[in-house]
């Protein structure tokens, strides 16, 4: 692989020695990993291998997926590289937290903030791209959690309507990708030390919104898939420099390294307390990850969430059902065992032009932002009629189902995905989940005629 000139003689000046190793490894096969999911039932029955447990993660394993497995389809796991696992686990989220990934498409560590939260809490998963936010939403549909917001929002407009709401934040940001260069080596060719000096001035914006959110006592992560100190430690020592914010350490596992304190102006001794993944130590790609704790302890909030109070008396679109429409929808939910956090759809659930759902997050709150998805919706609610979404079916593959179809025969499952319909020898009526080798992944509808009508979204087939 050719390297910029400019990049060889910056990395030999820091690595010394060390810099033959790290040019090596650019030319050599990436490790890929997956993380399986544990909200959903039985999350260990996949047919990958599991012998080779990523050592920092409750459920990371080195290995290859397919898009195309009942695995993928159905949630149960996400491919992802192993050193892009550790910002996840770095930040620590407790069932019961509020969590931001401010920078969170396509969803790596948002499935995996999702899976720690265990359905408690809200995970509130922004990202600023359009079509990016789109793939988002559908990793984190798949994944099936009962409490996650996601949202396609600038940092600044989130931070307006949220302030000082948030526990945790990760803040996984854009960046000039070094560690991204065996993977993808087309990403060289943007890197110069002034794309550098660019994302340094972009991941300061980025910090100060993502600061205005964070509660005092809060949080954060901060983590790059870069190399370059201006972009990592450079920018510990600014944020430590300008707020309230203690380096939290972090531990080191095998093939990580401490952050280098000498390679910035500020020579901050904590910056030892943050780590390095490089290529060259076998962990996956490059990963930079720091987490600082935000020291102030009270907040001069007060007047902003008296503002929030006054925005929360805005009208929105969204309604409370009748006991009519609750009837209609309970028809048809009653028939599957629901998951934490729906127990009490009854007493929660709203509708937004006929879209029946349950919030994880009081939709006035975030009344004016781009949401493109609010806890779980239960479907839609046509007249007397109602059909439940694609997404009910991912959050029940959190239970065991008995009003399930579960193809024997993986060609059924590829018929399925493609929109097909399938006959079924069942005596099931009915709307029903579909799944092959058990992973849930749709609804479909048995007539009488014991046709399985195919409910996998048109958007969604392969
Ligand atoms: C490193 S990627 C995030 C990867 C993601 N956390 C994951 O694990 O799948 C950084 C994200 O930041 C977004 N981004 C770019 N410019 C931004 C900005 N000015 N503010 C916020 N996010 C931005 C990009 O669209 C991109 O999706």
């Amino acid at each position: 692989m050719t390297l910029p000139a400019e990049f060889i003689e910056k990395y030999q000046k820091l690595l010394g020695e060390e810099s033959n190793n790290f040019f090596e490894a650019i030319d050599k096969q990436s490790k890929k990993g997956f993380r399986l999911n544990p909200l959903k039932y039985n999350y260990q029955d996949v047919q990958y291998s599991l012998k080779e447990p990523i050592e920092f993660t409750s459920d990371g394993y080195y290995g290859g997926v397919s898009g195309r497995d009942s695995e993928w389809t159905g949630g149960y796991v996400y491919s992802q590289d192993p050193s892009a696992m550790y910002p996840a686990v770095a930040l620590d989220v407790k069932p019961g937290d509020i969590v931001l990934d401010l920078c969170a498409a396509p969803g790596g560590k948002s499935t995996a903030l999702a899976s720690a939260l265990r359905n408690e809490g809200v995970l509130v998963a922004n990202e600023i791209s359009r079509s990016r936010a789109k793939d988002l939403r559908e990793n984190l549909e798949r994944w099936g959690a009962t409490n996650v917001v996601v949202t396609n929002e600038s940092p600044d407009r989130l931070a307006k309507k949220l302030p000082a709401f948030f526990d945790k934040i990760l803040i996984d940001a854009p960046c000039s990708g070094e560690g991204m260069f065996r993977k993808d080596p087309d990403a060289m060719q943007y890197w110069s030390q002034e794309y550098v000096i660019t994302c340094q001035t972009r991941q300061k914006e980025i910090l100060a919104e993502a600061m205005k959110m964070l509660k005092p006592g809060g949080e954060i992560v901060y983590s790059t898939c870069t190399y370059s100190p201006e972009e990592d430690e450079e920018i510990v020592a600014w944020l430590v420099e300008n707020y309230n914010l203690k380096v939290e350490p972090l531990k080191l596992f095998k093939g990580m390294s401490s952050g280098r304190p000498d390679w910035t102006g500020a020579n901050l001794p904590d910056l030892k307390e943050t780590v390095r993944l490089w290529f060259q130590n076998g962990v996956g790609e490059g990963q930079f990850v720091a987490r600082l704790r935000n020291t102030e302890e009270n907040s001069n909030n007060e007047s902003k969430t008296e503002k929030r109070k006054k925005k929360r008396q805005k009208k929105t679109t969204v309604t409370r059902l009748n006991k009519e429409e609750i009837a209609t929808v309970e028809k048809v939910i009653t028939n599957f065992v629901l998951p934490t956090g729906l127990e009490n759809w009854q007493k929660e659930v709203l509708q937004s032009n006929g879209h029946v759902f349950v919030p994880a997050l009081d939709p006035e709150i975030l009344n004016d932002l781009h949401i493109l998805n609010n806890g779980v919706e239960l479907g839609l609610l046509k007249k007397k009629r109602f059909e439940p979404s694609h997404q009910l079916a991912e959050v029940l593959g959190q239970k065991e189902q008995r009003q399930l179809i579960n193809f024997e025969d993986k060609a059924n499952y590829e018929r399925y995905l493609h929109g097909e319909t399938i006959k079924v020898d069942s005596k099931l009526r009915g709307f029903v989940l579909v799944a092959y080798r058990n992973h849930i992944f749709s609804f479909g509808k048995i007539g009488n005629d014991q046709i399985l009508k195919n409910f996998y979204p048109k958007g969604l087939r392969k």
